[in-house]
C-alpha cells in the first residue's frame, strides 16, 4: 500500500546539515501493523511525520495506494492525507474546551459530514469504546487513558486507511496502556493499517513487524 523509496531529510544547522532520515526503503502492506522502534533522536517522529505529509519537506519517492506523492502539490498532499490518514499523539490533543461529544463530531463537521449522520457515527463510536457515560465530560475530567481512548476514536470516526500513532502510551499507565494497545488491534483487524512509534518492547510486538532506525537509518 505505501512504498518509501531513497526517502531523506535534512535540516540546515550552524555546523552543516543534519540528516534526519537517510535514504530510508520501506514497504507497508495493506492492512499490516507495523512497530517503530529507536533510540530518542533517531528519527521515528520524523519518519511519521513525512507519512502523515504533515512534513512536505523531504526528498525521494512516497507512492500510497498507486498515487506518485512525491510528485503531488503541497496543497493536493495534504487533502489527500485529510482523506487517508488519521493520528493519535503521545498527549492526546483533545481541545479542553469541547466535551467528549464535541471533540468526536468537529473533525466531522469540518469534512461536511450532516448533523445527524455526525450524531450517528459519535454515537456508535461512543458505544463502541464502552464511554457512552463520558459524552457530556470534558478532557480535564477524565483520566488519561481515557482522554487517549476519545483521540483513538475519533481518529478512527474519520475512516483512515492509515492510522499512525506516536508513543500512543508514552503518558500512560500500564493497564491504560494495554487498553490502547487493544483498541489499535482492534481497528487494525478491521482493516485500517497501523504504524505506530513506541519504546515499550511488549508494545511493538503487538504489531505485525518491527522496525528499528537508527541516526535516521533503518537498521531492521
Ligand atoms: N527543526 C529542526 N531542526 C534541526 N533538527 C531537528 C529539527 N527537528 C528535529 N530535529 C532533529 O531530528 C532528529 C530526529 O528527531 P525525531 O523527533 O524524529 O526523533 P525521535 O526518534 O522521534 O526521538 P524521541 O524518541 O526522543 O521522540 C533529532 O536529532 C532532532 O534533534
Amino acid at each position: 500500500m505505501i512504498s518509501l523509496q531513497g526517502l531523506s531529510k535534512s535540516f540546515r544547522v550552524p555546523a552543516g546539515e543534519q540528516w534526519v532520515l537517510r535514504d530510508i526503503r520501506l514497504d507497508i502492506g495493506k492492512g499490516e501493523f507495523l512497530s517503530i522502534m529507536g533510540p530518542s533522536g533517531s528519527g521515528k517522529s520524523s519518519l511519521l511525520s513525512v507519512l502523515g505529509l504533515l512534513d512536505g519537506d523531504w526528498k525521494g519517492e512516497y507512492t500510497f495506494e498507486g498515487q506518485a506523492l512525491h510528485s503531488m502539490k503541497e496543497r493536493d498532499r495534504k487533502a489527500f492525507a485529510r482523506d487517508h490518514v488519521g493520528f493519535v499523539f503521545q498527549h492526546y490533543h483533545l481541545l479542553d474546551d469541547l466535551s467528549v461529544q464535541e471533540n468526536l463530531e468537529l473533525p466531522l463537521e469540518y469534512r461536511g459530514v450532516g448533523r445527524s449522520e455526525r450524531r450517528e457515527r459519535v454515537d456508535a463510536a461512543l458505544r463502541r469504546f464502552e464511554i457512552e457515560d463520558k459524552r457530556g465530560l470534558y478532557p480535564r475530567q477524565l483520566s488519561g487513558g481515557q482522554q487517549q481512548m476519545i483521540a483513538v476514536a475519533r481518529a478512527a470516526l474519520l475512516r483512515p486507511t492509515l492510522l499512525l500513532a506516536d508513543e500512543p502510551t508514552g503518558a500512560l499507565h500500564s493497564s491504560q496502556g494495554e487498553l490502547i494497545m487493544d483498541l489499535l488491534c482492534e481497528l487494525n483487524r478491521d482493516g485500517i493499517t497501523v504504524v505506530q512509534v513506541t519504546h515499550n518492547p511488549e508494545y511493538a510486538r503487538r504489531g505485525q513487524r518491527l522496525i528499528e532506525l537508527r541516526d535516521g537509518q533503518l537498521v531492521q
